[in-house]
């Protein structure tokens, strides 16, 4: 709409233009004649001269001569320039005039209109269109904004995530007294990433923080910054900052940043250089403020692997914090909270209700409340009853994949408790110095159905005794898989384990001189470049891989009922820290 109006001026303008230097040459011409000159050779023209013919002669610096001739007509004929022109003419009684100057007149009316009318439309139309930009700039500016201070979300209302809590509890801190970190020397993290599955709670964690530390919280989304317009994204970043830096101390949110700061594409196919410009400014305006100013930018992603890395570097969202779905406990939390103010039969066990819904993210459990809530309602039961509960339930889960749900999941579940727990029993038992801070059931983002936290202790050289054992570990998984199950029954779920454990082994053969077959020998070297690896190197891995398999096999089967009491705990909390693992372990002795 506003860009029709833009191109209608346009065309005015240029009409008005062209009609103007008609006008002037007209004008210019009118100064001198009236009417359109006769051009005569200039042989005629002395010829004319003789004859008496000739009234006037209008001398300029032009090239070519006018005058009048005796009856009046104009005429014009080239000129010779010669230095006695004027004194010939006058000593022929014609009445010569030096044009110089009206000559310029005219010309200096075309000019004057000429450049008038440019510079009209070099301030008009940059004017229309900043107008507009402005007003885009205006209208993107205007950032959602709320004054925490009121919509009082605390750490209170967000249930479960206690480590992502922690970490939030301390830039609360910061944000109260950032001068006593500056006075230390302390470089605060200006930049936060909140990643993990949707409708878990990060804008909330955000919000949170904002109000436990009494700032203002800025949210825009990643998406608001891809425009149209080059250089709108920007322009929008730059303002989002400028007003932030206004507000002294406060959160700014930015949801789904991932649709800005997705991996460049390096040397690809263009027309990502706009979302380029908007990374860019987004890192530059980081870089620009002090973290002593009291400004932390908060970021949601879904996903952190396809963030672009330069904005993950120090000075920028240098803490990443992963907030997960919730496991059992916190599901009973979540639950707990949304039940709180509603009528809720006093025969419905929350702890069922958590049982029934793994996987569910808080927003889906909040979904799932809400719902059970409204069919209540609209029945007028005094109570939210355990029917209620099991509609929301349908309904909360329907559109989702239709597999026989709950036997798929119950066998699953299992396999990956079991599956879990043989690497946590290996850890154990293998590396006791290795810390396993924590196993859970609950897939993490990267997609692997659980994962185990396995920290192994700082040291200077891997010895070649902690690499077997990290191997082993790596296997256990699938060990118990195929000792629990059958080995019809292994799953696809060690895959990741399998990587692993083949670069360990392949770096001990082909790097470390680790293997008595191989000797001292570097095979890449030895091969040229990457040789890849022979047919006699692959039967030695091969071999070892099984050996150490087999050793493996035969610790789970010594220790099967540790590596079932795990897979119970898992399958009953779903998620087991170090000293409740610790705890099993003791009981189980
Ligand atoms: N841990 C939790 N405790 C309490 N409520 C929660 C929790 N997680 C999610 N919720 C509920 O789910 C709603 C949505 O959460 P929120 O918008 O913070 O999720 P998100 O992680 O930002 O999601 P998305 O990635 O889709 O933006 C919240 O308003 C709240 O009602
Ligand atoms: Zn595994």
């Amino acid at each position: 709409m506003k860009k029709l109006k833009n191109k209608k001026l346009a065309i005015a303008i240029c009409m008005v233009t062209l009609i103007l230097s008609i006008l002037s040459v007209g004008i210019y011409r009118q100064y001198f004649s009236g009417e359109i000159p006769l051009e005569i050779p200039y042989g005629e023209f002395l010829e004319k001269v003789k004859e008496n013919q000739v009234r006037t002669v209008y001398l300029s610096d032009s090239p070519k001569l006018k005058g009048e001739l005796q009856d009046g007509k104009a005429f014009i004929t080239d000129h010779p320039r010669t230095d006695d022109l004027k004194e010939f003419l006058l000593v022929q009684n014609i009445i010569v005039e030096e044009v110089g100057q009206q000559h310029s007149m005219g010309q200096i009316i075309t000019f004057v209109v000429l450049v008038g009318v440019f510079a009209a439309i070099a301030f008009i139309l940059p004017k229309q269109s900043s107008k507009q930009a402005s007003k885009e700039y205006d209208k993107m500016s205007s950032v959602e904004f709320s004054t925490q201070k009121e919509s009082a979300i605390t750490f209170s209302n967000i249930a479960g995530n206690e480590e992502a809590k922690e970490n939030m509890m301390e830039l609360v801190d910061f944000l109260k007294n950032p001068k006593k970190y500056e006075r230390y020397g302390a470089r605060m993290p200006k930049g936060v990433i909140l990643y993990g599955p949707p409708g878990t709670g990060k804008t909330l964690m955000a919000k949170a923080l904002a109000s436990e530390a009494g700032v203002d919280f800025l949210a825009v989304s990643g998406s608001d910054f891809v425009q149209v317009y080059a250089g709108l994204g920007a322009g929008r970043i730059r303002n989002l900052f400028k007003k932030a830096s206004e507000k002294g101390k406060c959160v700014i949110f930015i949801d789904e940043i991932d649709a800005i700061g997705k991996k460049r594409d390096r040397g690809g196919l263009g027309g990502s250089d706009e979302s380029d410009r908007t990374l860019n400014a987004l890192l530059t305006e980081m870089s620009g403020f002090k973290g002593s100013e009291g400004i932390i930018v908060m970021a949601a992603t879904n996903r952190l692997d396809i963030l672009d890395e330069a904005l993950l570097r120090p000075g920028r969202f240098d803490r990443q914090i992963e907030i997960g779905l919730p496991d059992l406990k916190a599901r009973q939390d979540i639950l707990a909270l949304y039940t709180r103010n509603r009528p809720i039969d006093n025969t419905i066990s929350i702890e069922k209700i958590a049982q029934q819904t793994v996987y569910f993210s808080g927003a889906k459990l909040e979904n799932l409340m809400n719902e059970a809530a409204i069919y209540a309602a609209r029945e007028n039961a005094s109570f939210i009853a355990e029917k209620h509960i099991d509609r929301a339930f349908y309904t909360v889960i329907a559109g989702e994949e239709k597999k026989n749900r709950g036997n798929i999941k119950e066998i699953d579940r299992k396999i990956t408790a079991y599956h879990e727990a043989g690497h946590t029993v290996a850890t154990k038992l293998l590396c006791p110095e290795n810390k396993v801070t924590k196993v859970t059931i609950i897939p993490s983002t990267k997609g692997a159905g659980g994962f185990s936290m396995n920290v192994p202790p700082d040291s200077m050289y891997h010895r070649k005794v902690d690499m077997f054992n990290n191997i082993k570990i790596a296997l256990a998984g699938r060990v118990v898989e195929e000792f629990v199950f059958g080995g019809d029954n292994i799953t696809t779920g060690a895959s990741n384990d399998i990587q692993k454990a083949t670069e360990i082994i392949v770096s001990m053969v082909k790097q470390f001189g680790m293997s008595e077959e191989v000797g001292m020998i570097n095979y890449d070297i030895l091969l040229g470049g990457s040789g890849g690896i022979d047919q006699r190197l692959a039967e030695i891995c091969n071999n070892e891989m099984k050996r150490l398999y087999n050793e493996t096999k035969e610790l789970i089967k010594e220790n099967i009922q540790l590596v079932s009491a795990i897979a119970k705990g898992l399958l009953d909390r779903e998620t087991l820290k170090e000293d409740e693992i610790d705890m099993i372990i003791k009981e189980a002795a």
